[in-house]
């Protein structure tokens, strides 16, 4: 690990139960930089996500992380459950359970981050509605509150824009520029390809392999080879 890197993966190899979708993969992850994870559906992205997020373990290869401390992870907005009776101030404050456990009081200090955190993400007038009752687009800001809450040094965020206006876009893209600013490092899968030239690096993934990493500009600007018998252009992000 080299000084400039936020997180070093060697030769990953992870899936579920018996199936592999990551093969062997070795990428570096710049510190207090965004990147962007590419590729086309169901190319392993959201399993790359939860290999840095700790939820999926490589059955072989290492995960070196830069920081100390659990990265704030914001999962795929469809993926959190429409029946769960909870509002969104009680789902921002969750983002605080990480650093204080859930079964502690929060502190006046937690409460003030929950604040400012849905301050940031323009969704303070919706506290008190239950989750289930909000549009895609304001949940995904709920969850992106949430994530900041944890005031992490790694943010995992996926697909954090989809299905958005532009205005939420540009909206969370200011959002994504302050944290970096405050030296958070940011890793976002995305298939925009706007959002993903505006990142500072970008991890190209196709049929489980990294296909190619470095700069936005060189990753997306060609067509690469056929990889596995599959070749990949811009136009399958
Ligand atoms: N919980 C799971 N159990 C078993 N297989 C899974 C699970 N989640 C994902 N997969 C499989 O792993 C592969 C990669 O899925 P993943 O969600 O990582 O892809 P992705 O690149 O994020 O796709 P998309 O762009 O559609 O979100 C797919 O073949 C998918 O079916």
């Amino acid at each position: 690990m080299e000084f400039g890197d936020a997180v070093v993966l060697s030769g990953v190899t992870a899936g579920y139960g018996r199936r592999t979708v990551l093969r062997d993969v070795s990428a570096r992850l710049p510190r207090r930089a965004v990147t962007a994870v590419v590729g086309p559906n169901g190319s392993g992205k959201s399993t790359l996500l939860g290999v840095l997020a700790g939820t999926i373990r490589p059955v072989r290869g290492t995960v070196e992380p830069g920081g100390a401390g659990r990265p704030g992870y914001v999962v795929q907005r469809d993926a959190v459950s429409d029946a769960l009776p909870i509002t969104v101030r009680d789902t921002v404050a969750m983002g605080r359970w990480a650093s204080r456990g859930p079964w502690r009081r929060l502190t006046a200090h937690d409460w003030a981050i929950v604040e400012s955190c849905m301050a940031e993400l323009d969704v303070s007038a919706l506290a008190a509605r239950r989750l289930s009752t909000l549009s895609g687009g304001q949940r995904q800001r709920v969850l992106l509150a949430q994530g900041l809450a944890q005031e992490p040094w790694l943010l995992l965020l996926d697909e954090p824009t989809t299905g958005l206006d532009a205005a939420a876009r540009q909206h969370i893209a200011g959002v994504l520029d302050r944290e970096r600013a405050r030296g958070v490092t940011i890793v976002h899968v995305t298939h925009d390809l706007g959002a993903a030239m505006a990142a500072d690096h970008c991890l190209l993934l196709d049929e489980g392999r990294l296909v190619a990493q470095g700069l936005p500009t060189s990753v997306l600007a060609a067509e690469t080879p056929p990889v596995g018998g599959v070749g990949w252009s811009r136009s399958m992000l």
